[in-house]
């Protein structure tokens, strides 16, 4: 399972996309400053930045969601795009795109999702169900995909809804350019694999390589550098909004990849080979259940940090939310610093006044408001202490909002900016901040570092490790097995919602964690 560079010829058969000087401002802000962007026929093309780089304001500025500033110019194949870009317009000239939420309809069909455009704009009054399922099947077939085209999409597993959105996007570029042989299709995959398993990523790889072998180019827009150096011909960086350069990625070593990224070295991350000082239990979880999950019994001490992992499915990231009562438990206990509560008495409320804080993966959905500034999500759980006399002064939360939005690291430190208007890491930045302010006793997690770059990754491990030296025990439900190997002191590894083994000192690497995933879903199978 190696994660090293290829080494394909990059594709050279003259431009696919050519974008030029495009610009794009926010305010007084410029999210975009002339960037230029060329990808090659047939290559994949990684685009890589840190948070609120620019990546997805390029993406987004191709889709037809916002309008660049003039002088940009963008060119598909020999056409030039009417700017602004119009979203049927992309798709028509060969231009499809899958969005990290894939935009599949859970409760369709994959046949229905698979044409979902087709069904929408053709004016038909019989649809002939037999002979789209069959068509949808000989796609499959061509791509070698064990999808049935009956099946609901709500019950494929992540990968077959990742594979399905990729084909969809496919088959959308190829009917366009049906009639334009020379005019084989761009697809731009945004972030499509950050909570797939590494078996799933690799299928969805060689999905990626035959849409290229067939004459597809493909723009990845990814933060894991191992993977782009996997799949990616070339890539190009972007900091701060500029184009920092575009290199060819067989020459290009994973060092060399972060320092474009960050613009110098990375401060390697110290935290590793972690003892506890304090092993006695402070949270006890007993016989925790909830449909498909457990009985589950575990500890966690004072200020240790525990990783909970497994493949997509084995309920690994269930257990955070029903602990602190934001998913219902149909039994157990929860024990915490000495005070037991059943499990199924649970609530937010009342696991926050027990000192529990949790963050989930949904950073604007269950985790902050996006329409709200990032000063008010930050003073949220603290607005009795900002309360001055009276009442609660903007101006408070503002200045409380930069002071800690400046000790997190939020870019750009702009306490009135709605939580929406910052780029994923910074949101997630934000977010943790506003928690760590509490001192919780138990913080708990989900995904915490999903989407977020290298260099602020390390940021919120710097983060979550003080908290621990500060005493905050850390339940921490993660796929990422290299995060869990550097900040945990201890991981469990879950399979069909039961706790299978359990990883610590010596034993806690990266491709322990892995193998122990998969291990125990073949023993269990
Ligand atoms: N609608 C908006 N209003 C104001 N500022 C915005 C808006 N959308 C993006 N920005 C700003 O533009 C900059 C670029 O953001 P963008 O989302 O493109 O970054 P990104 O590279 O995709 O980051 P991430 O990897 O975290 O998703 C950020 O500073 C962000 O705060």
């Amino acid at each position: 399972m190696s994660l090293t560079s290829h080494s394909r010829s990059i594709p050279d058969g003259g431009a696919a996309l050519e974008i030029t000087h495009l610009s794009k401002r926010f305010g007084g802000m410029l999210a975009l400053d002339d960037v230029s962007l060329h990808v090659s026929r047939g290559e994949v093309h990684g685009l890589l930045g840190s948070n609120g780089s620019g990546k997805s304001t390029l993406i987004k500025v191709l889709a037809g969601f916002h309008d660049p500033e003039p002088g940009a110019e963008i060119r598909l194949y020999d056409q030039r795009l009417t700017l602004p870009v119009s979203g049927a317009h992309a798709r028509n000239m060969g231009l499809a795109f899958v969005h990290q939420h894939l935009s599949l309809i859970g409760s369709l069909s994959v046949t229905e999702n698979l044409f979902l455009n087709k069904l929408a704009t053709e004016d038909r009054w019989r649809i002939n169900w037999p002979a789209l399922h069959r068509d949808a099947a000989e796609i499959f077939a061509r791509f070698n995909l064990a999808l049935d085209p009956r099946s609901e999409v709500a019950f494929l597993s992540p990968v077959q809804q990742a594979l399905l959105a990729i084909v969809r996007a496919y088959e959308e570029v190829r009917q366009a350019s049906k009639d334009h042989a020379d005019r084989p299709g761009v697809l731009v995959l945004d972030e499509p694999t950050p909570f797939l398993p590494r078996a799933g990523v690799e299928q969805l790889f060689g999905l990626v390589r035959q849409c290229t072998a067939l004459g597809a180019s493909v723009i990845f827009v990814s933060h894991d550098v191992d993977e782009v150096r996997e799949i990616t011909d070339r890539a190009t960086i972007l900091r701060d909004g500029k184009l920092i350069e575009t290199v060819d990625t067989v020459q290009t070593s994973h060092d060399g990849f972060v320092g474009r990224i960050i613009g110098g070295a990375l401060e390697t991350y110290g935290g590793h080979a972690k003892t506890l000082k304090n092993v006695e239990p402070y949270v006890t979880v007993s016989d925790l259940t909830a449909p498909g999950i457990g009985p589950l019994s575990f500890d966690v001490a004072k200020g240790e940090i525990l990783g909970l992992t497994g493949l997509i499915g084995s309920g690994c990231d269930d257990v955070p939310a029903l602990i602190y009562g934001a998913r219902e438990a149909t039994g157990g206990t929860v024990l915490l610093d000495g005070r037991r509560m059943p499990a199924m008495a649970l609530s937010p409320e009342k696991a926050l006044g027990w000192g529990m804080a949790y963050l989930p993966a949904d950073r604007l959905g269950a985790a902050g408001v996006g329409s709200l500034p990032v000063c008010e999500n930050i003073a949220l759980p603290v607005f009795d202490r900002l309360r001055r006399g009276f009442g609660l002064m903007s101006s408070t939360i503002e200045k409380h909002g930069l002071e800690q939005g400046a000790g997190a690291g939020v870019k750009p430190n702009v306490p009135v900016l709605p939580l929406a208007a910052l780029s994923g890491g910074n949101a997630q930045k934000a977010l943790m901040a506003k928690w760590l302010q509490t001192t919780p006793r138990l913080l708990l997690l989900d995904e915490p570092t999903q989407g977020v770059d290298v260099g602020a990754r390390q940021q919120l491990w710097d983060a979550m490790d003080r908290a621990s030296d500060a005493g905050t025990s850390i339940v921490i439900g993660s796929t990422d097995y290299d995060q869990l190997a550097q900040i945990c002191h201890r991981v469990l590894i879950f399979a069909r919602g039961e706790i299978v083994a359990e990883l610590k000192g010596d034993a806690l690497t990266k491709e322990n964690i892995a193998e122990h995933c998969y291990r125990s879903v073949t023993e269990l199978a």
